[in-house]
């Protein structure tokens, strides 16, 4: 594989947390990459540490977390080395991040038009109407109709399903080099679901952006993701291509989660955890 094409190489991440003088190590020697154009799907149960391996990407951790050991290369310099300033930039730059709940990522007083603009002017170089037009363009693309009205809209005025895609064509109005989704179908419909895959499986098409999408969802994972992790109290349990991974799940854990996309499709519930 032609190694210009990895943008995010994760090498034995170990993450500590420390609460009520307690110490817990709750990410342990976790390796994976990600190439341009590919998604790579992270699975596993509520606490296995699915969202802490994001948060420290971005160099986001809270107080009470730290990364212990191992490197984070973004297209090949190390996170871990960088320092609070130059993390701001590679974020605004390089990264964006969606989460489950779109609504927290809103301000309710503004409409959406002008916190999609605000956001595009700090990224990049566009004036305001440059910018207002590049809303609109990213509204397009994740489908959503009649974008000019909605970016005059308020976020209440939209649904759980529309905010995560308006979401989304924020994230990826700058073309990150990588793109982290965690849980962002898990609170959405089945209609809704299919929206936002649709608006991944778009960006993957586009072909200039890594993307990691956390799901504890098989369903989704197998829908988009070319690569799979799985995580079990902090650490790999299984790994490999998606479709081998579901075809001849090994351990335990992985089997459980795949024996549960069936159910999933009509409960939405998570497996029992091991
Ligand atoms: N801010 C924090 N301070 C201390 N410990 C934390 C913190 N956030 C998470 N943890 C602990 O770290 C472990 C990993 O949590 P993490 O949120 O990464 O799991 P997850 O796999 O994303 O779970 P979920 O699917 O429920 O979001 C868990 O044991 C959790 O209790």
């Amino acid at each position: 594989m032609d190694h210009d094409e990895t943008v995010l190489d994760v090498q034995c991440l170990n993450i500590e947390t420390f609460m009520q003088q307690e110490t817990m190590r709750v990410v342990q020697d976790v390796s994976f990459r990600i190439d341009k154009g590919q998604v790579l799907g992270i699975v596993g149960e509520s606490g296995c540490g699915k969202s802490l391996t994001c948060m420290s990407i971005l160099g986001l951790l809270p107080d009470t977390a730290r990364v212990t050991q191992g490197k984070i290369l973004l297209k090949g310099s190390n996170l871990l080395d960088s320092s609070e300033k130059e993390l701001i930039q590679v974020r605004r730059r390089l990264l964006s991040l969606v989460l489950q709940n779109p609504m927290i990522a809103f301000n309710p007083l503004k409409t959406i038009g002008s916190q999609f603009i605000e956001t595009l002017r700090l990224q990049g170089n566009y004036t305001r109407k440059q910018a207002a037009e590049h809303a609109v363009y990213c509204l397009k693309e994740m489908n959503l109709a009649e974008p000019d009205r909605l970016l005059r809209q308020y976020p209440f005025e939209l649904s759980g399903g529309m905010l995560q895609r308006v979401m989304i064509g924020l994230a990826i109005a700058n073309q990150p080099s990588l793109f982290i989704a965690d849980e962002p179908t898990t609170a959405l419909d089945s209609v809704n679901r299919e929206h936002v895959l649709n608006a991944i499986r778009r960006i993957k098409s586009a072909g200039e952006t890594a993307i990691l999408l956390v799901s504890h969802d098989m369903n989704v994972i197998e829908a988009v993701a070319d690569n799979v992790i799985v995580m079990n109290k902090g650490k790999i349990v299984e790994s490999g291509k998606t479709s081998d991974v579901i075809r001849n799940p090994r351990n335990e854990y992985t089997k459980l989660l795949c024996e549960s996309r069936f159910l999933n499709h009509h409960t939405k519930e998570e497996p029992r955890a091991l």
